[in-house]
């Protein structure tokens, strides 16, 4: 087969690896999850990337939202709700017995659809919530430059350095979701999980958030929800769309794979309905 004929080929890149589970940081296999007896997806099977942006997409109530929360046990939160199937991450199953939740979401941060920073708190020590929420201590000096290092990362430094001590309140909706994304970055996660983090903010904004996101893929593994099909294009290396066939049935995967690949060449008609707008 010649490279062209492998890239015309879905899903197929010159240089994959042999299965597609081998680079996966995250390793998600047959996970169904459930909120009582509902079944809001059903046996969802896809690897992660370390150091790459995956978004999520599909129509209202495919199950993204609750996908993400299974990444960080956050689904388990809602009582009577539970998962089947495995998640590991490095190799390590997320639902063990002996594993701790409150460290998995230590190690696997997120960020919401509406920035929620401490209002009352001043910006420094909306930064530090995290890690003295893990009982770290730190000198002044050293929460001064763990506070720096998370602001510059989150591309909000040259913007509050001189209000450091004021009310996260007096930001900006944009500037307080970069805040909220500063907050995840001060606890050293090794995944930020994103769920719709643009949908309440400007263009502007949107577009500070969307730059940002590139950057941190240097660091981080990211996973991004989102309703706009073109941030997906734009931001994420991967795509995976989700689909639901009607209320009270579960969510599926439909398909993923290489986020320009899953734009231009749809393997399934039910992707290339969506991203053409012809569904959902
Ligand atoms: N706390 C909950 N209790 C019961 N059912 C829930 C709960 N949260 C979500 N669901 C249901 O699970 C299904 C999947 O919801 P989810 O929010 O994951 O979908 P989504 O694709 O993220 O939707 P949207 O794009 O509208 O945010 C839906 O049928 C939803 O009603």
């Amino acid at each position: 087969m010649t490279t062209t004929e492998m890239l015309s080929e879905p899903g197929v890149q010159p240089g994959a690896p042999a299965s597609q589970f081998d680079d996966a940081r995250i390793d998600v296999r047959n996970l169904s999850a459930y909120y009582g007896k509902f079944r809001a997806l059903d046996d969802v099977s896809m690897p992660i990337a370390s150091n790459a942006v995956t978004a999520l997409i599909g129509p209202s109530g495919c199950g993204k939202s609750t996908l993400l929360r299974t990444l960080n046990r956050m689904h388990e939160v809602v009582p009577g709700a539970r998962v089947e199937g495995t998640i590991a991450v490095d190799g390590n199953d997320l639902y063990a017995p002996e594993v701790d939740p409150v460290d998995v979401r230590r190690r696997i941060g997120m960020v919401f659809q509406r920035p929620n920073p401490f209002p009352t708190m001043s910006i420094r020590e909306n930064v530090l919530a995290g890690p003295r929420l893990n009982s770290k201590r730190f000198s002044a000096a050293a929460g001064a430059e763990r506070a720096e290092d998370a602001l510059r990362a989150a591309n909000l430094w040259d913007e509050v350095k001189d209000r450091l001590g004021g009310p996260a309140s007096g930001l900006s909706g944009g500037q307080q979701q970069r805040l909220c994304i500063a907050r995840a970055i001060a606890v050293s996660p090794e995944v930020i999980l994103m769920d719709e983090p643009c949908s309440a903010l400007d263009p502007i904004s949107t577009l500070a958030i969307e730059e940002l996101i590139s950057e941190l893929k240097r660091n981080y593994t990211v996973v991004i929800v989102t309703h706009n099909m073109q941030q997906a294009a734009r931001v994420s290396d991967t795509t995976a769309f989700f689909t639901v066939s009607g209320t009270g049935e579960p969510g599926r995967l439909v398909e993923r794979g290489d986020t320009a690949r899953v734009f231009s060449n749809p393997a399934e008609k039910r992707t290339e309905d969506y991203i053409s707008g012809r569904f959902g």
